[in-house]
């Protein structure tokens, strides 16, 4: 029996290696698999490196990222796993996303101290979050609340919280439910109000084109709906270019061989938001998100991504 014949990569957080694991899960049950035949390969990222300062206050795309492609186009690893939010739009010559797994639940989660809903938070609470998304969407609907600046991985935003240090967070739903920690859910929020971030609870599978064994490994993991509303929530991202300073949010649902898709760009205070909606033929799915991101620029104007 050959040992290891599989190296994925993937960033060393415990969040990371959670969705690692559950590859490699669904690899063996594809294949009958012994857990040796794959080996998990955690590495460090600029993204884990720092910690002191706002994701977009660094800059540059692919924090979460680079170091892995590079292992991947050495040889390195075979595949890499990341949280599809995480990826860039625009790929590495000679890598693509081969494969998504079907999407966990993609809304955003309350956990809150003293209160349960979002809603309920006493005038001047101090919620905890360092994503401008979730910072614009808080206040555009609380613009009383009091925001801080919150990173750090799920675990110690959750003993800041208990440490009375805010009132209340907000986290992805579905990386709390890969951690086995959705009983802190206080509240989940509905994406009428508060969108997530497009690529949101899916976990997406990077490899190297061409590279036909490791396509073959990887086809039965694939699931198709994931990937035609990743397809379209990225043409948004894409097509929005928006630089990292910009809230920008989207959700493609499908629904009976129709997608449907709701897009919003924000500016950080929240005072500016723009929202666009699209549906048709799931055959269409880029071509919607393209769409939708051509008309809420028309719509935002073209000072609005320079103004801040
Ligand atoms: N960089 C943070 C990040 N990237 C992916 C997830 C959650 C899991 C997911 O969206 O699939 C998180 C944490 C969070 O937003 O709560």
């Amino acid at each position: 029996m050959q040992t290891a014949s599989l190296k994925i990569g993937t960033r060393g957080s415990k969040l990371a290696l959670a969705q690692a694991y559950e590859t490699r899960r669904r690899l063996q049950e594809a294949h009958g698999l012994p857990e040796e035949a794959i080996e998990i390969v955690p590495m460090s990222t600029a993204g884990d490196r720092i910690q002191d300062r706002p994701l977009a206050e660094i800059g540059g795309k692919g924090l979460f990222t680079e170091e892995i492609e590079q292992a991947l186009h050495a040889g390195e690893i075979d595949i890499a796993v990341h949280s599809t939010k995480d990826i860039p739009t625009v790929l590495p010559d000679g890598l693509h996303l081969s494969v998504y797994l079907e999407r966990e639940d993609p809304r955003d989660a309350f956990i809150g101290r003293n209160v349960k809903k979002f809603t309920d938070l006493p005038q001047g609470a101090v919620v905890g979050s360092s994503s401008l998304r979730r910072q614009a969407l808080i206040r555009r609907l609380r613009p009383d609340l009091q925001i801080v600046m919150y990173r750090g991985n799920v675990q110690t935003r959750l003993r800041k919280l208990e440490e009375g240090e805010v009132d209340g967070t907000f986290l992805a739903a579905a990386g709390l439910r890969r951690l086995g920690l959705q009983d802190v859910i206080t509240d989940l929020m509905e994406p009428e109000h508060f969108l997530p971030a497009p690529g949101q609870g899916a976990i997406a599978i990077e490899s190297r084109i061409g590279d036909t064994r490791i396509d073959a490994l990887l086809a039965p993991l694939a699931h198709r709906e994931t990937q035609i509303a990743l397809a379209c929530e990225r043409a948004f991202l894409g097509h929005l270019d928006g630089s990292c300073r910009t809230p920008i949010a989207g959700l493609a649902i499908i629904d009976q061989g129709q997608l449907r898709f709701n897009g919003m760009i924000l500016t950080p205070d929240g005072t500016q938001a723009h929202h666009v909606s699209g549906e048709g033929s799931i055959a269409d799915a880029a071509a919607i998100g393209e769409d939708a991101a051509k008309r809420v620029r028309a719509m935002a104007g073209p000072d609005f991504f320079k103004d801040w």
